[in-house]
């Protein structure tokens, strides 16, 4: 088997997991043994991952794969049948309801649509980010200057900080994108999951929203993971490459070390790998 094509379990895995270990300190994600049905069907498999502090994470698959319900299952709103998804230490498929609430406060997300609230000013959608925790709203029911002053400091952060009192829907995507990391990072994430945060946008502002996603991961020390359907992003900004076919994972490798052709099982339908073979 190539040592860029890991099976999950596999010897190389293991080994590529104790080497990632070294470089980036413990996991902050620890996935183990995951399954996941929306009734019959069953989405994720026996999935396992581990995400470290300061890598970005590509997250490649066919479209149903189980991408979205992987990122759903870290925050505990996938049907999880059994397993564990560990997130800051916390086991999601074990916490109660306020528990859950405290752990998706810890949580930075960011969508393909960037759901943001377009009638309100780019820094008020900044500010929301920060109504997850204590303390955002003041005695009258604004926004602490605390607040107001960090979120400003992160528009200035994404780039965008001269866009402040403008309407969110008087922003273009990539700068729409970058107001919904700015939220994200309001949070003070422990992780950042972004869910095709650049398949609205064209190659070049896709390039640079993902350049900020990695400068976030390894400025702020936190992993970052990313779904992604266009090889050549992944292949440029992402630190390792995980590939899902059908809930398993096939694919999980540095990407500098990867063989991009070995890409090619995760959009296989024939549905033949290396595992095939033995
Ligand atoms: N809420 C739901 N109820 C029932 N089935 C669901 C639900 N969410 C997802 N699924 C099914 O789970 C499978 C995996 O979906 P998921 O959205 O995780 O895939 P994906 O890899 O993110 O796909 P895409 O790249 O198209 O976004 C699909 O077959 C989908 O139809």
């Amino acid at each position: 088997m190539s040592a860029a094509v890991r099976t999950a379990g596999s010897p190389d895995a293991a080994r590529g997991l104790r080497s990632l270990e070294t470089e980036h300190g413990l996991p902050l994600v620890t996935v183990r043994d995951l399954y996941v049905s929306y009734g019959e069907q069953a989405v994720l498999e026996g999935f396992d991952l581990d995400l470290f502090p300061g890598e970005l994470v590509a997250l490649l698959g066919a479209s149903g794969s189980g991408k979205s319900t992987l990122m759903k299952s870290l925050t505990g709103f996938a049907p999880v049948t059994s397993g564990s998804a560990r997130v800051a230490g916390h086991d999601v498929t074990q916490l109660a309801r306020g528990e859950l609430r405290v752990l998706r406060s810890q949580v930075g997300q960011v969508f393909q649509q960037f759901n943001l609230i377009p009638r309100l000013s780019v820094l008020t959608n900044v500010l929301t980010g920060a109504l997850h925790g204590a303390g955002a709203i003041n005695a009258v029911g604004g926004f602490s200057g605390a607040h107001r002053r960090r979120a400003m400091e992160l528009l200035d952060r994404v780039g965008i900080a001269h866009k402040a009192t403008m309407p969110a829907r008087s922003l273009s995507g990539g700068q729409q994108q970058r107001v919904a990391i700015a939220r994200a990072l309001m949070q003070q994430p422990k992780v950042l999951l972004a869910d095709e945060p650049v398949a609205s946008l064209d190659p070049k502002l896709a390039g640079s929203v993902l350049r900020l996603l990695r400068e976030i991961a390894t400025h702020d020390g936190i992993p970052v993971l990313v779904s992604l359907h266009v090889l050549p992003l992944a292949l440029t900004h992402s630190d390792r490459i995980v590939g899902l076919r059908h809930g398993r994972m096939l694919v999980s490798a540095p990407t500098a070390e990867l063989d991009p052709t070995k890409l090619a099982v995760l959009y296989d339908e024939e549905g033949r790998h290396d595992d095939d073979d033995h």
